[in-house]
């Protein structure tokens, strides 16, 4: 969709559902990540358009983010704005990125940074006119393919394995986390707020 890179998770899913709906669904969205942030290939984040929540966390996984230089089009870790709390793996994600100080005043604040913030915080590597987003990806992804695969595929993964090992590791207990979290009354009607303001905002 133009102008949009990715809305996110979809918060109808995770509003007035059962708590068994609300389990696969995080199972669903944790096997996303693992497979993402683990993948051994290389994976370079094309954003040509908005990208907050889920839709950053994407673009986090990714191993080389060019975005489109519209500062209407925002990237970022919302979560606090919807009255959620993002998880301790899509905090890890961010701190690797943008390190410990910048990722605690993002996700307090659920800020949302216009992309040429999102520039000068390391959220995304590089800005290009909206037009060369997709041959931009095309060009960074020729160079990091002429890496030697097993070294750059090594060192990925010496990179990223201690927070992939430590969600592995905790994986039922954040499900339980999740499904005793959304399912509560208080944040379900925040849920219920956010999505009202968005229709209202049309
Ligand atoms: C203690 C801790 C323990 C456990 C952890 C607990 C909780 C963590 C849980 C969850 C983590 C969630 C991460 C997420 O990804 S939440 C989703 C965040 N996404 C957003 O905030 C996006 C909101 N949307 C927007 O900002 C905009 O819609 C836009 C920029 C994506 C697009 O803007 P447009 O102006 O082009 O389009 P709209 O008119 O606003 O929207 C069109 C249409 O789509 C609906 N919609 C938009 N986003 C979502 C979404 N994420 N899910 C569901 N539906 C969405 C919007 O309401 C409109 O619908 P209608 O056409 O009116 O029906």
């Amino acid at each position: 969709v133009s102008k949009i890179f990715s809305a996110g998770l979809d918060i109808t899913e995770m509003s007035g559902k059962s708590n068994e709906h609300y389990a696969a669904f995080w199972r669903a969205v944790q096997e996303m990540w693992l497979k993402l942030y683990g993948s051994n290939m290389v994976t370079i984040a094309a954003i040509n358009g908005s990208s907050p929540a889920g839709g950053c966390l994407m673009a986090l996984c990714c191993d080389y983010r060019i975005m489109a230089d519209n500062p209407k089009f925002a990237i970022g870790l919302n979560e606090t704005q919807l009255g959620i709390v993002a998880p301790f793996w899509f905090k890890d994600t961010m701190i690797n990125t943008i390190g410990n100080r910048a990722t605690e005043l993002s996700l307090q604040l659920g800020q949302m940074y216009p992309a040429p913030e999102a520039l000068k915080f390391g959220l995304v590597d590089k800005l290009v006119p909206e037009d060369k987003v997709q041959s931009a990806a095309a060009a960074a992804m020729s160079q990091w393919l002429s890496v030697p695969d097993h070294a750059r595929q090594l060192t990925k993964s010496m990179m990223r394995k201690p927070a992939i090992d430590r969600l592995v590791k905790q994986r039922e207990a954040d499900i339980n986390n999740f499904v005793s979290f959304i399912s509560k009354d208080s944040i379900q009607k925040s849920l219920q707020i956010y999505m009202d303001r968005l229709k209202q905002k049309k």
